[in-house]
This record gives C-alpha cells, structure tokens and sequence, in this order.
C-alpha cells in the first residue's frame, strides 16, 4: 500500500510518541511529546479543510510539556551555595542533599550577632532554633556559667523538642553570625517534606548526643 506523502507525518508523529512512552527520564518523555506534537500539526494544517480542533489540542499539549520542561531545568540547576551556606554545610549538614539544605536554609534569615546577643532567654519557650556559623554561644544559669556552643550547633532544640521553657539564658560570647528559623514555619515546612525531616531529625539526634557526651563538636565548659 503506498503512503500518502502527508501520511508521513503521522507516522513520524506517531514513532516519536512511541519513543516517548519508552523513555525512562520525564525530561526526555517531554521533548519526545513535543515534537510528535509538532511534526503532527502540518498534517492536520495541510488538509484540504484545515482540522483545527487537533491543531489547538496539540497547541495546549504543547504548551504545558514545554511549560514542564522549564520547571524541570529549574530544579535540574546545579545547587550554588553562599558563603554562609557552605560554612554551615561544612558544618554537620553534609548529609543532607545540597537543594534541600538550600531550601533549609531560604527558609531561615542570617544575622550578624554583636557579642552579648541573646538567643534564649531563661524562663521563655524557645521561638526559634539558631545555628552560629561564627563565635561562641555561652549558655548560663542564674549567674552560672554551664559552657559553650561552638559554631555549627543547634541552640534552643532540645527546649523545643521538650516543648518547656528554656532553663538556660544563651547569649553570644563573641561577636558572630548565625541563622535563626522560627520554629513555627520550620515544622510546617518539614511536615510537608518527610525525607528532609528525616535527615533534620538525624542531625538533631547527633547534635543532642555530643552535648550530652561533650565530644569535640559538644559542649565546651
Ligand atoms: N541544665 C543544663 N546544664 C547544662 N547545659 C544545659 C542545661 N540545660 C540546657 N543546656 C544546654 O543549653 C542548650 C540550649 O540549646 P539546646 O536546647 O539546643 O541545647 C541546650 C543544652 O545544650
């Protein structure tokens, strides 16, 4: 049976679809679509009475395959990450996948700390779960000093973990910086995302076991 020239597209059209149902990326399953898509619309153009229903239908597909295709090029990025950010990810994090510390970390604010700066005040609930990526924070009890919490460690954690108020006052020994996350938006955002809290939940558990044990990332007197 011979093949009508225009024919020729459909088959074509056709042979791409195929080759998208078989791929494997979803990247590479939308541009197949898309240009089945495309090869497919001069057929329908160049009938002798335009079909133009399947002509907007692949428009439409189109259009959100390729509207797709951008968001997935968006998330491919590779991840680039600010001074502050690496220190901190070089600070205990590396277990977690670089986009999500990314989005981890887009959801704290970074502040430079003059000394004295306090982060928990005795007697309040903890509000929010600080992290210093420089100097010192010095933990106290009525007077009493009870040590300090070397850059990389959480500050106000365990008072949120428990839900009480904080028995200590921690204020920054030193000039610093450090990163704050409200603890309201932080439990939102990892309810929603259960791997990533996963892997907090892992780097909390760590943090709370070295200053329990004092190790070197610990508590230091
Ligand atoms: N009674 C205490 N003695 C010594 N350190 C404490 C005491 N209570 C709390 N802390 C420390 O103070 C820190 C405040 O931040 P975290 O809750 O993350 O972890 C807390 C402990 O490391």
């Amino acid at each position: 049976m011979p093949i009508a020239p225009l024919d020729i597209l459909v088959h074509a059209s056709n042979i791409l679809l195929l080759v998208a149902y078989s791929v494997r990326d979803i990247l590479w399953l939308r541009w197949f679509a898309v240009a089945a898509a495309l090869t497919n619309i001069p057929f329908f153009l160049l009938q002798e009475t335009v079909l133009w229903p399947p002509v907007m239908w692949a428009c439409v597909f189109t259009a959100i395959n390729l509207a797709q295709i951008w968001r997935i090029y968006l998330q491919r990025r590779p991840v680039r990450l600010t001074g502050d950010e690496q220190r901190l990810y070089a600070l205990g994090f590396d277990s977690i996948r670089p986009r999500d510390f990314l989005s981890l970390t887009m959801l704290g604010a970074w502040e430079d700390a003059p000394e004295g700066k306090r982060l928990l005040e005795a007697g309040k609930p903890a509000e929010e779960v600080c992290i210093a990526i420089d100097g010192t924070v010095a933990m106290s009890r009525g007077g009493e000093n009870l040590g300090v919490l070397m850059p990389g460690q959480l500050v106000g954690v365990t008072m949120v973990l428990i839900g009480e108020p904080s028995p200590v006052d921690a204020r920054f020994a030193t000039r610093g910086r450090y990163i704050r996350w409200p603890v309201g938006r932080l439990r939102v955002f990892l309810d929603a995302r259960p791997e990533l809290r996963a892997a907090v939940l892992a780097h909390v558990k760590q943090d709370i076991a070295r200053k329990l044990y004092g190790t070197k990332a610990g508590v230091a007197a």
